[in-house]
């Protein structure tokens, strides 16, 4: 579990957070969304210490992440970015090996375990000796997802890593995104300004108003169903009008569906 107590973050004069209180429950997903400098990243980065609150605190299984050397905590959790952020002179295995390595894996130890998880990630093992370069930008997202597993994380936090790969990778992703998730049972943590994205993707949606203040958070279908107010209403209308979530009635029970007709969660389950 991962719990944000009261936490704030400023700027000198200017608020990035503001009293941001949540839980995010272990091994589910948890999407943050919100529009451009709502503070999701802000957010996201105490989770690994990347920025420390002004106030609050940050908890994981009730430890408070202050308490923690922060380079110790980073190799514990997961971290994919937008841009891949691959090593360019290092080949693929080797930038999925780079943490274990530096955990003092022998090269052999690593090098297996690096393919194993390019399976993982659904990539085919003779890429492993390319470098990034000459891979296509949903490959090196695939990458930068391995990498991000190689220690074997409880969480994974992920800030819009999908955001610069095409519209058909980008739905492959989020899907073996979702994948990935349920078999490993890892905790994810994802940003995305993409109210879309959030609704495939999440257990829990988190709609972020501005200075990192919760607009409304609860499954997907709750949000489409029941709008806490204005902010979320005009939030997910923006892009209801494409997407068009209706609520069908299946079998006696209300299912929140999109366009394509797939089901994003029950009423009476929400
Ligand atoms: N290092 C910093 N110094 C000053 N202001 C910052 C810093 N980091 C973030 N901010 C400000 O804090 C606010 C929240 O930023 P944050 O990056 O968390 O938003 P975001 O919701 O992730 O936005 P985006 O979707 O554009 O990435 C913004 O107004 C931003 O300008």
């Amino acid at each position: 579990m991962i719990t944000f107590e009261q936490v704030s973050k400023h700027y000198g004069q200017a608020v990035a957070v503001r009293e941001c209180s949540l839980e995010i429950p272990p091994r589910t997903c948890t999407v943050l969304v919100g529009s451009s400098g709502s503070g999701k990243t802000t957010l996201m980065r105490m989770v690994n210490r990347m920025v420390d609150p002004t106030s609050g605190r940050v908890l994981i299984d009730g430890e408070d992440v202050a308490t923690k050397d922060p380079v110790r905590l980073r190799r514990g959790i997961g971290y994919v970015l937008q841009a891949a952020g691959l090593l360019p002179h290092r080949t693929v295995w080797q930038n999925v090996a780079t943490v274990p390595m530096l955990d003092g894996t022998a090269r052999g130890a690593a090098r297996t375990r690096a393919l194993e998880l390019l399976a993982t990630v659904g990539l085919d093992a003779d890429l492993a000796d390319r470098y990034p370069h000459q891979l296509s930008g949903g490959q090196q997202q695939r990458v930068g997802v391995a990498r991000a597993l190689a220690a074997d994380p409880n969480i994974l936090l992920m800030d819009e890593p999908f955001g610069a790969v095409d519209p058909i990778v980008r739905l492959e992703l989020q899907r073996e995104t979702r994948r990935l998730q349920r078999e490993l049972g890892k905790t994810v943590l994802f940003v995305t300004h993409d109210i879309q994205e959030a609704f495939a993707l999440a257990d829990q949606v988190v709609v972020l108003e501005k200075e990192g203040v919760i607009a409304q958070a609860g499954t997907p279908a709750e949000i489409v169903a029941e709008p806490a107010n204005d902010f979320v209403r005009e939030f997910i209308g923006a892009s209801a009008g494409e997407r068009s979530l209706h609520v069908e009635e299946v079998d006696g029970r209300q299912v929140v569906v999109d366009r394509d007709g797939t089901p994003l969660g029950t009423l009476d389950a929400a």
